[in-house]
């Protein structure tokens, strides 16, 4: 017999041996779900990403998956069709990696510098005005002048701003062709700054102010890198004398001239008619569907910026010749150094104006070196660092490890502190981080908070942490004039309470009253609302019509779950939360009249656990503003859809005959609604196997109608995404497809209550609510997460997301999206969002955590798809009755302030709650308590309605 030659064909496995490691990895993957991924899938079943050699033939792949196990293994099949989300994701850590090393490198290269001065970056911000003419002809004489009369007052501007001597803006005489002008402003800054955070949030800023002129474009950064500063080491203390040395003596070494990277960033500027303004309006980076074609392959060209090495990097940003101005000031760092090192400063102008022929060349090869008015300014190491670290959001410093945040938060303050008076002129010009924390704005409607609000929350929880206030300057003080700022300081949140104690007093309390009369006016409000027409207040099931065995049935499965099989039965100490108790008159202590404010929407506070007002104090958790809108913005996603342009909503209302939102495929919202469903849905991976029923089902199970019962889909809370019609819209909200337009109509009466010193306030109502009824929107500061109190925080997109995917899936779900744009929504969404409701919020934040919960948390968009179009709507899950009180369930990881794990110490008094006395329970012994328990509610609801309906 020939000897066969080569190595053996390898032995497939046999079925048998398959199915076993599939059970190994099934069981893996249950223990540890982060387990799943493409590479051990693909190990398992013997087949290897490339190559040929261990791989299954087709037939055999069919026969894997025709075996009852491949079949039934649920997880396997979702691994295969996330493949390509895996796929994607290794990529995505591969250039991750790779941006670590290449940062790991930088960062030893800087760390040889002994420490002293470990880096320093030069930014070169190039502002190009447009529609300057060929040459400084006759004709253009007066363009000219305009301009260098521009050039001045910049001049002037930065002189004061930087306070540290005068800066040098030159200005050629010979603007030649391309209708540039070049003007570049320097800054230096050091490591540890962070750069991408420092350059997006003056340009926040200068945004913000720039909404309010239509006219002046938007602008935009992009290519900024994840700046080396970001895995640098902060700066040590012992450089800051080093640094104010400089500062005062202006001159840069050799060796740390050697350490500078160089970042350009150039802004573009239109100057132009209010048409070609408008236009302009849009920045390249945030093109949306609705642009141009053209406009857009011009953005491309702008975007086809380069980074040359390692430090540098172009930015593009496009902008008017105001704009750009006042954005040069803007950027203006807080300490500024004079350039009397003028050759240094030569030098740096050099590097600049290469690296915008470099750029330039691209799009426009006439650009000239001479035809360039240069601006140089350099800002000290301590003040850059103070400045960017001051407005860098807690969720960008480092925030992975708790202890490390605290000590960043001192060391903001140490540089706030130590940079004060050197930042003081420029303060009030430019600078935000410096403003005074202390004054407390109203909340309007849609009002916004600017980036600077997460220095403001990081220098109040220094305070809440360390008990001491930071010093205001009366520059700072100036600057708070122009800006609109939410987050209320301490001493007015505490204002509040000393105001509510001296209102505290005794006031008779007739249950019954209370509930006849929120049912009357709910009644009332209803019938005059013409948008109300067609809703009719469901009836509660009377208690025959009720399933008590397969609620109970639930309830049990939860008990056995936690082995609870000792102890003795108290049953009346169990759920008898929530009342249908029609009670006689009584005294009451009443904190506060109104925590609203609104006339329209009274709640009451009680404090049971007192009987006189002597014994009453006013807690703390009533320090909060009140606001029934949601303050703050999300990196810049939400002012793109704030344009008219790219608001997404409808025209429906606008044409005859008039078609209803919701029955209009073509209706923008709704379609949007429908998508946003698809999109949760592929978004979570693990559903992905589901059949096209169940998807189908999935879609129907979240309807997000404004008449119907919202549906939530009861496995998948957190997936619960909708779209909802706004006031922007042709039906101006008042439509089939807007579940939010409940929560100003405040049909519902609420009444807050402390009976559990332990628990704290509770919230309650004084009507019948059906299930599925929108009660309330849960208020607060919309911040990323890390940069919010965590016991009064609720996640806006957790859950909803994984990673970038969920960005991902929006940016398919808009119009002809952008590349800009979509990236914008990836990196947007890649962050976790939440709604910190304790310095801000409404009644919402005070329902408490329940085992059984009746309220769930939905969340609709509305005119556009960032975290500032987000709104948490809370939904009752069950029927409540008057008296009873709203819960939420706060999630098993929920820790309270003690440390201790909420569950551990609940106090619900839930059939299901953790913490319930153990004991022995039947189903039905649990069924005949929860059928006596509703039998109550629902008889002294009876005695309501009919009292109601007396008068
Ligand atoms: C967002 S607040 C809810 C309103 C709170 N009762 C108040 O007076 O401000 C959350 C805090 O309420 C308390 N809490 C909420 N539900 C609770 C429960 N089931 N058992 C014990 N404490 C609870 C905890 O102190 C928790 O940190």
């Amino acid at each position: 017999m020939p000897r066969k030659v080569g190595r053996p064909p390898k032995k497939l496995p046999s079925i048998q041996a398959m199915k076993s490691k599939l059970a190994k990895f099934d069981a893996n993957c249950e223990r540890n779900p982060n387990n799943r991924n493409l590479k051990e899938f693909l190990k398992v079943i013997g087949a290897s990403k490339t190559g040929r050699r261990g791989r299954k033939t087709k037939a055999e792949m069919q026969e894997l998956e025709n075996s009852n196990q491949v079949v039934e293994n649920r997880r396997m099949g979702n691994a295969c069709a996330s493949r390509k989300y895996l796929l994607m994701k290794k990529q995505r850590k591969e250039t991750q990696d790779k941006e670590i090393r290449k940062l790991e490198k930088q960062n030893d290269k800087l760390k040889k510098t002994n420490g002293r001065i470990q880096s320093r970056l030069t930014v070169s911000i190039a502002v190009q005005l447009k529609s300057i003419s060929d040459k400084v002809t006759e004709e253009h004489k007066d363009e000219y002048a305009d301009l260098k009369k521009e050039v001045d007052e910049l001049e002037e501007a930065f002189s004061t701003a930087t306070k540290h001597g005068k800066c040098r803006i030159k200005l050629n005489k010979s603007l030649k062709s391309n209708d540039f002008k070049i003007l570049k402003l320097k800054m230096e800054m050091k490591k540890g700054q962070k750069l991408q955070v420092y350059l997006k949030s003056v340009l926040d800023q200068q945004n913000q102010m720039n909404a309010r002129n239509r006219n002046i474009p938007q602008l935009a950064v992009y290519n900024i890198p994840a700046a080396p500063a970001a895995i640098a080491p902060p700066v040590r203390d012992d450089d800051e004398e080093e640094v104010e040395k400089e500062e005062d003596d202006e001159e840069m070494n050799e060796d740390e001239k050697d350490e500078d990277e160089v970042v350009v960033v150039n802004v573009r500027t239109t100057r132009a008619s209010a048409k070609a303004a408008a236009a302009a309006i849009t920045p390249p980076a945030i093109m949306s569907a609705n642009d141009a074609d053209e406009e857009m392959d011009e953005d491309k060209e702008d975007e086809a910026v380069e980074i040359e090495e390692d430090e540098e990097v172009v930015v593009n940003v496009r902008t008017t010749r105001s704009s750009a101005k006042a954005a040069t000031a803007a950027m203006t760092p807080p300490a500024i150094v004079s350039n009397d090192d003028k050759d240094e400063d030569i030098e740096e102008d050099e590097d600049m104006d290469e690296d915008l022929d470099e750029n330039e060349r691209g799009d426009d090869e006439k650009v000239e070196e001479d035809k360039e008015v240069a601006v140089s300014v350099r800002t000290t190491r301590s003040s850059a660092k103070a400045a960017a670290v001051a407005i860098t959001p807690r969720a960008i410093m480092k925030d992975d490890d708790s202890d490390e945040e605290v000590e960043e938060d001192e060391d903001v303050v140490d540089n706030i502190r130590t940079t004060r008076s050197s930042i003081s002129a420029a303060a009030a010009t430019i600078t935000h981080f410096g403003r005074d924390d202390d004054e407390v704005q109203d909340v309007e409607e849609d009002q916004e908070v600017d980036v600077n609000a997460y220095v403001r929350a990081t220098r109040s929880r220094f305070r809440n942490n360390t008990g001491s206030q930071l010093p205001s300057t009366s520059q700072t003080s100036q600057a708070n004039n122009t800006d609109r700022y939410i987050t209320p300081r301490l001493s007015d949140l505490n204002k509040i309470i000393e105001n509510m104690s001296k209102n505290v007093r005794m006031v008779d309390w007739d249950e019954n009253k209370v509930f006849v009369k929120a049912e009357k006016d709910r009644q009332n409000k209803v019938d005059q609302d013409p948008a109300l027409e067609d809703y009719e207040v469901p009836l509660p099931k009377t208690p025959e019509d009720m399933n008590f065995r397969e609620q109970a049935e639930k309830i049990l499965a939860v008990r056995q779950g936690k082995n609870m099989n000792t102890g003795k039965v108290n049953l009346m100490r169990l759920q008898n939360r929530g009342s249908a108790i029609v009670a006689k008159t009584r005294k009451r202590v009443q904190l506060s009249a109104n925590i609203t404010g609104n006339q329209s929407d009274v709640i009451p506070v009680y404090c049971d656990v007192a009987k006189s007002v002597k014994e009453a104090t006013v807690p703390q958790t009533f320090a909060f503003k009140y606001s029934d809108r949601n303050v703050g913005n999300s990196l810049g996603l939400d002012e793109h859809f704030k344009k008219d342009a790219h608001m997404i909503k409808c025209d429906c209302h606008h044409q005859l005959p008039v078609v209803n939102c919701w029955e209009n495929p073509n209706c923008p919202c709704y379609r949007m609604n429908i998508n946003l469903r698809t999109a949760v849905r592929n978004t979570n991976i693990w559903e992905a196997e589901d059949s096209e029923t169940e998807k189908e089902a999935y879609n129907v199970d979240l309807e997000f109608a404004t008449f119907g019962p919202v549906a939530v889909h009861s496995t998948t809370f957190y997936d619960a995404v909708g779209f909802a019609c706004s006031e922007e819209c042709g039906c101006q909200g008042c439509c089939t497809n807007n579940v939010t337009m409940w929560l100003d109509k405040k049909i519902h009466s609420f009444v807050l209550e402390r009976k559990d010193l332990n628990l704290g306030m509770q919230l309650a109502t004084n009507n019948y609510i059906p299930a599925h009824t929108v009660i309330s929107e849960l208020t607060g500061e919309v911040v990323e997460q890390g940069n919010s109190d965590k016991p009064y925080s609720y996640s806006l997109n957790h859950g909803i997301d994984y990673g970038k995917v969920f960005g991902e899936e929006l940016s398919k779900i808009v119009r002809r999206c952008s590349a800009h744009l979509k990236k914008l929504m990836e990196d947007t969404f890649e962050k976790f969002w939440d709604v910190d409701t304790k310095r801000v919020g409404n009644v919402a934040r005070m329902m408490n955590h329940c085992c059984e919960p009746n309220v769930e948390l939905i969340r609709i968009f509305q005119k556009g798809l960032s975290p500032s179009n987000l709104k948490l709507v809370a939904v009752t899950s069950k029927p409540v009755f008057p008296g009873e009180e709203l819960t939420l369930d706060y999630g098993d990881g929920y820790k309270l302030d003690s440390g201790d794990l909420l569950v551990d110490v609940c106090r619900c008094g839930t059939l299901s709650c953790k913490s319930s006395p153990k004991m022995k329970l039947t189903v039905a012994q649990i069924e005949k308590k929860l059928k006596e328990d509703y039998e109550k509610k629902y008889a002294a609801h009876q005695i309501v309605l009919a009292k109601a309906a007396e008068n």
